[in-house]
């Protein structure tokens, strides 16, 4: 790129994030409420929403244009030991620890190390090291405090645990990424068996065979290891993190008192979220045995008048086999598709196919992928952005890649789910691009299968 187009590049990008930071500003302004929301992030209007993107994705394209890059690769190259960071700052709950500290005083780095028995020096270089990224603050010489950001992993048990599944095997597989994709034999493997799980975790077990043997005590204490809880209790925080838009951008409404069967529907933590603000719908949450004992205790705790109301059923099931709930309205599939290669997801979809009733509807929530090239069948970010937003959606990339890493499951694209659909007899009929990282995808049965 010549000098000059790249100044055209900057002065595109400068409108743009003008244009869009105004929008934010004003919202801020006008100090309306944002749509509200029982758990988890606020939801921003559609335009604040489309505005926050715009600034996200510019931001990023900036850094590419400005940055020396020498500089810019090696901060990437070395981001890991950001998420580090991160990770011992989780795993030592400084978050909480600072939930006690008055904000403008912050606490001493003498006392949250007593508290996380973590070397006082060490601890100080890792929280600057996350106040540089703006993740807490230094509010003068060793002394910490929450910031906007930190406070939310103070406030949120279940953010707590979403976070930390990602920082203990999760994190290791992405270690074994690297040798594994040079491995002659390992990187055409599409098994579950074979990933860069098994590597890190010394055994040929997968993700969910090992999470059902690492369960929680029958008495509620955690095991030695506790992973399971972790899991289940995640799954319901990334919700929390990214699937406000879901419930908002979806005519959930629209489906009456129809059943939705949540199948792999794990803790149940979208049921748990739909039940409590459509009082209409009724659920079936379907997983492995040792996860519905798991959803039991949650719905126990959360909502135990729809378990005692007989509005939401427990039902262990693997999906594998067939589907005992027949001709639903709804089939729905959060964070399922994506940990499984294509041949499974086609087994499973077989299944439900099976099940439904003329009028079903198979919903998929995952990550749908855009690239940077876009889709027809997603709207595309205005230039001089790519198609994609960029940086404003690439925690779908990364998804994608923990995907590879532990399941050799995928983030699709629009293209990718409709050739999958296809060979179980069912096709994409709308992608509804919900506010967040979340798209809802609809499938219904093909008329030629
Ligand atoms: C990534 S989690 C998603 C959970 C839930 N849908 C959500 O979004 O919170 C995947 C779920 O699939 C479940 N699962 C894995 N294999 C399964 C099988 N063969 N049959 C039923 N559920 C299964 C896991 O136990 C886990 O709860």
């Amino acid at each position: 790129m010549s000098n000059a187009e790249r100044a055209q590049q900057w002065r595109d990008l400068l409108r743009l994030l003008n244009d869009s930071a105004e929008v934010i500003i004003r919202d801020w302004e006008s100090g309306e409420q944002t749509t509200p929301v029982e758990s988890g992030a606020p939801l921003p209007s559609p335009e604040v929403y489309e505005a926050t993107r715009i600034v996200t994705g510019a931001c990023g394209m900036f850094l590419d244009l400005v940055q020396e890059p020498g500089s810019r690769l090696t901060e990437i190259a070395c981001a890991n030991f950001i998420s580090r960071a991160l990770h011992v700052a989780i795993q030592a709950r400084v978050a909480e620890i600072l939930a006690d500290a008055d904000p403008t005083k912050g606490m001493s780095a003498a006392l949250i190390s007593e508290k996380t028995g973590i070397n006082e020096q060490k601890l100080t270089r890792v929280l600057r090291t996350l106040c540089t990224v703006h993740v807490f603050n230094e509010v003068r010489d060793g002394y910490f405090a929450n910031n906007r950001t930190s406070d939310a992993l103070a406030r949120d048990p279940y953010l707590y645990d979403w976070l930390l599944l990602h920082a203990q095997e999760v994190y290791t597989a992405s270690d074994q990424l690297l040798p594994l994709l040079f491995d002659k034999v390992k990187t055409d493997a599409t098994s579950n068996r074979v990933t860069a799980w098994q590597d890190a975790i010394g055994a040929d077990s997968t993700v969910w065979e090992y999470l059902e043997q690492h369960i929680e005590q029958p008495d509620g204490s955690l095991g030695p290891r506790p992973q399971l809880g972790t899991w289940a209790r995640g799954m319901v925080g990334g919700g929390h993190a990214f699937a406000s838009g879901m419930y908002s951008d979806y005519p959930w409404e629209a489906l009456g008192s129809s059943t939705i069967v949540d199948v792999g529907g794990g803790a149940g933590g979208t049921s748990l979220d739909l039940a409590g603000r459509f009082p209409n719908l009724r659920f079936v949450v379907e997983d492995l045995p040792s996860t519905i004992q798991q959803a039991q205790a949650v719905w126990t705790r959360e909502y135990p008048e729809a378990l005692q109301r007989g509005r939401v059923k427990l039902v262990p099931h693997n999906f594998f086999t067939e589907q005992p709930i027949k001709g639903a309205e709804v089939y729905f599939m959060r964070y399922i598709l994506h940990d499984w290669p294509d041949d499974q997801c086609v087994t499973i979809l077989s299944h439900l196919r099976a099940a439904m009733g003329p009028d079903s509807v198979i919903l998929v929530a995952d990550q749908v992928i855009n690239t940077t090239v876009g889709s027809p069948l997603l709207k595309a970010a205005p230039p001089p952005l790519p198609p994609n937003y960029g940086v404003a959606r690439y925690f779908g990339n990364m998804h994608d890649l923990t995907m590879m890493a532990i399941h050799n499951g995928m983030e699709r694209t629009p293209e990718m789910l409709d050739a999958v659909a296809k060979h179980a007899g069912l096709k994409v009929t709308k992608i509804w691009e919900c506010r967040g990282i979340i798209y809802i995808a609809e499938l219904r049965i093909r008329e030629d299968s």
